[in-house]
């Protein structure tokens, strides 16, 4: 594998980033949530740190998310749901990230007896705290589980109204194969009514198929992965010409076995296609690495230059949700950074 060059590693290290798919649930430290479930009194079907750790040798998507719903499952007040997203943040600060738009499963939660209003509550205030202390921005979207039915995530939707300006669209995620989007277009049309952004993973384990329904029948804005629509020539195409943002995930797509090693990733190809990836963590406390660790990887293992990180971090910003002023801030920041970056 080549290694990256002093410069190259420091510019990818110290510039400004943005991270548009990360699942808050996913960033549950080991260590955490044995410590929560001990506050809790909440038993795991694991007897420590090590045995929690030795089962992420994860085989396919499926096998990883059986794994992340029991440590979900630690989670019970608000103030369980403040310090997961602020622990999150922090270490997005440390990896230079400036923005975070922050998945939430609710329905993990409130089939468990948790309220709506606690994980809501306790995630924005987390936010909150993070901005306060951190100076870093971040925003919420409420996926829905794709391996429920669409009654639930519709009452979801209706239960999670009353806090509708906490978060800023909905998500589509869980097992993909055998759950296509076409199975969540009353939930996508009413969310759209009310305002919301739109996002789903597709094209992770999924078909291109799946890539061009969560755009046609869901009207998804930003396709979550969407690794696999290389395979199809006219989405590929599509997806370019509409500058449509894949926020990509190197590190997982390694760990969930959708590539065999990151120098087989399809990110270099999908750059070269034209389309407006992006690159984010996932899962990272399951995946082997948080944001920063996975442009390092991905830019090792692919032979990618600084140009590369340029566009990819352009596409972050094109793809954010945030207003016209927010966006030229976000782009004057970066530029400002590369104008100033001093190679080491
Ligand atoms: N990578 C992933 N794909 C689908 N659903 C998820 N939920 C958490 N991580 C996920
Ligand atoms: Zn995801």
């Amino acid at each position: 594998m080549p290694t990256l060059s002093p410069s190259l590693a420091a510019f990818l290290a110290e510039m400004p980033k943005i991270e548009l798919h990360v699942h808050v649930e996913g960033t549950l430290e080991p260590e955490t949530i044995f410590a929560l479930a001990k506050r809790n009194g909440v038993a795991l079907p694991y007897a420590d740190v090590e045995a929690l750790r030795a089962a992420y040798a994860f085989t396919d998507l499926q096998s990883f998310l059986d794994v992340y719903y029991a440590g979900a499952g630690v989670l019970l007040t608000a103030d369980d749901f403040h310090d997961m997203v602020f622990a999150y943040l922090e270490r997005a600060h440390a990896d230079r990230v400036v923005r975070a738009e922050i998945f939430f499963d609710p329905q993990t939660h409130t089939a468990r007896g948790v309220a709506m209003a606690t994980v809501i509550g306790g995630l924005t205030a987390g936010c909150a705290a993070a901005r306060a202390a951190l100076g870093i921005e971040s925003v919420l979207i409420l996926c829905f589980l794709r391996h429920l039915d669409e009654d639930d995530a519709l009452a979801t939707l209706e239960a999670a109204l009353p806090h509708r300006e906490k978060f800023v669209g909905v998500g589509l995620d869980s097992s993909e194969v055998g759950h296509p989007p076409e199975k969540f277009a009353r939930v996508f049309a009413r969310a759209q009514a009310l305002g919301l952004r739109l996002v789903a993973h597709a094209g992770e384990e999924g078909p291109p198929a799946y890539v061009t329904s969560a755009l046609d029948v869901l009207g998804a804005e930003r396709i979550d992965h969407g690794v696999r629509s290389l395979e199809d020539p006219v989405l590929t195409a599509r997806l370019a010409a509409g500058r449509v943002a894949l926020t990509v995930c190197p590190l997982s797509n390694l760990k969930l076995r959708v590539v065999d090693t990151l120098a087989d990733h399809p990110l270099g190809r999908m750059l070269d296609a034209g389309l407006a990836a992006t690159i984010n963590s996932d899962d990272p406390a399951y995946f082997g690495g948080y944001v920063g660790q996975n442009w390092l990887e991905t830019f090792e293992a692919l032979g990618l230059d600084r140009d590369a990180a340029i566009r990819l971090s352009k596409n972050a910003i094109d793809a954010a949700f945030v207003d016209a002023a927010g966006r030229a801030a976000l782009h004057a920041q970066y530029d400002a950074f590369v104008a100033g970056f001093d190679p080491v």
